[in-house]
C-alpha cells in the first residue's frame, strides 16, 4: 500500500464529480450562537434532518453526531461534514471592543484522528483574519495550516471559511478585493474548498472565483422565508463561478426544507433557472 489517503474519495462525496458542484446544508449554528431558531430542540433537529436527504452534504457539530448519525448511514447518503471549531464572534453574549470589533477567537473541538474515525468526509473551519492583536492573527493562520496538515494525513477534506473582525456591521457586502484576499489566502493555506459570504452581484463575485483556485461554496446568511431569493442566490453563485452553496438558515428555516433543497439541486447541478426550479416543486 502506498501512502494514499482517502481524501479524493471523501472530497468526491461532497463535491459531486459528475458536475463539480455541491449543495451542502449547514446545521451547526448552535455551537456559535446557542439554540438556533429552527434547530433549537431535539424534535426540530429530527424534523429538519427528515427533509435533508437530497443534500450533497450536511454539516453538524461533534455533539450532534450521536443524535443524527443514522441519517448518514447507507448507500447514497449525504456526506458528513463536521464543524470543527467554536468561535466567540457571533455569540449573543459576546461584547465587542469599544470600536465594535470582535476578535474572532477560536477553539478546535476534535482532533483529525477522531474526526476520521467518526467517518467524517470533510471538516469546516473558520479562518479569522484582521484582528487588532497580530499574535491572535498569526495563531489563526497557524491553526488552519495545522488543520490542513492533520487532515491531509488522515484523508479528510478541509473547507475553510475566511472571516474578519473588520466585516461591516449589518451584513453590508464586502468588497471584491477583500473577498478575493480572503479566498486566496484560504486556498493558499491548502483548503480543498473555500466557503465564503456573497458580496452582492455576479459582477462583484466573479473576480473572487476567478482568482481562487479552490472551488468556492457560497454561504447563505439569514433568510428562509423566501425560497425564490434562496434559489436566485444559488443561481447567481454558480453564474459567478462558485462550485455551489453551503446554506444553513435558508434551508432549515424554510417552511418546506426538502422543496428548497430540491430547487437548489436543480439550479446548482442541472442549471435550471430559479423560477422554473421553484415551479417544478
Ligand atoms: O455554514 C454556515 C454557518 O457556519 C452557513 O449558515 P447560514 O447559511 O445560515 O449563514
Amino acid at each position: 500500500m502506498d501512502s494514499r489517503t482517502g481524501k479524493k474519495i471523501r472530497l468526491g462525496r461532497v463535491l459531486d464529480p459528475r458536475t463539480g458542484r455541491a449543495v451542502v446544508v449547514a446545521a451547526s449554528h448552535g455551537v456559535m450562537s446557542g439554540p438556533p431558531a429552527g434547530l433549537a430542540t431535539r424534535a426540530e433537529i429530527d424534523a429538519v434532518f427528515g427533509q435533508l436527504d437530497a443534500a450533497d452534504g450536511v454539516m453538524v457539530t461533534p455533539g450532534m453526531l450521536p443524535l443524527v448519525e443514522d441519517f448518514f448511514v447507507g448507500r447514497g447518503r449525504p456526506a458528513l461534514v463536521l464543524h470543527l471549531d467554536w468561535k466567540n464572534h457571533g455569540r449573543k453574549i459576546y461584547t465587542p471592543g469599544a470600536d465594535g470589533r470582535g476578535e474572532g477567537v477560536l477553539a478546535q473541538l476534535a482532533s483529525l484522528e477522531e474526526v476520521a474515525a467518526a467517518g467524517v468526509d470533510a471538516v469546516m473551519t473558520y479562518l479569522y483574519i484582521g484582528q487588532r492583536d497580530t499574535a491572535l492573527e498569526r495563531a489563526e493562520i497557524e491553526r488552519n495550516a495545522r488543520i490542513v496538515r492533520d487532515a491531509a494525513r488522515v484523508g479528510v477534506a478541509v473547507i475553510i471559511e475566511p472571516r474578519s473582525a473588520l466585516e461591516p456591521e449589518g451584513g453590508a457586502a464586502l468588497s471584491t478585493d477583500v473577498l478575493s484576499l480572503y479566498c486566496r489566502i484560504s486556498a493558499d493555506i491548502g483548503a480543498d474548498l473555500v466557503k465564503v459570504v456573497w458580496n452582492g452581484s455576479v459582477e462583484a463575485f466573479s473576480p473572487v472565483a476567478q482568482t481562487c483556485f479552490a472551488p468556492i461554496l457560497v454561504a447563505g446568511g439569514p433568510g428562509g422565508e423566501d425560497p425564490a431569493s434562496t434559489l436566485r442566490l444559488a443561481a447567481d453563485s454558480v453564474a459567478a463561478g462558485a462550485a455551489g452553496v453551503m446554506f444553513g438558515r435558508r434551508v432549515f428555516r424554510a417552511e418546506h426544507p426538502a422543496e428548497v433543497l430540491a430547487g437548489l439541486r436543480a439550479v446548482t447541478h442541472d442549471g435550471v433557472p430559479p423560477e422554473r426550479a421553484l415551479a417544478r416543486h
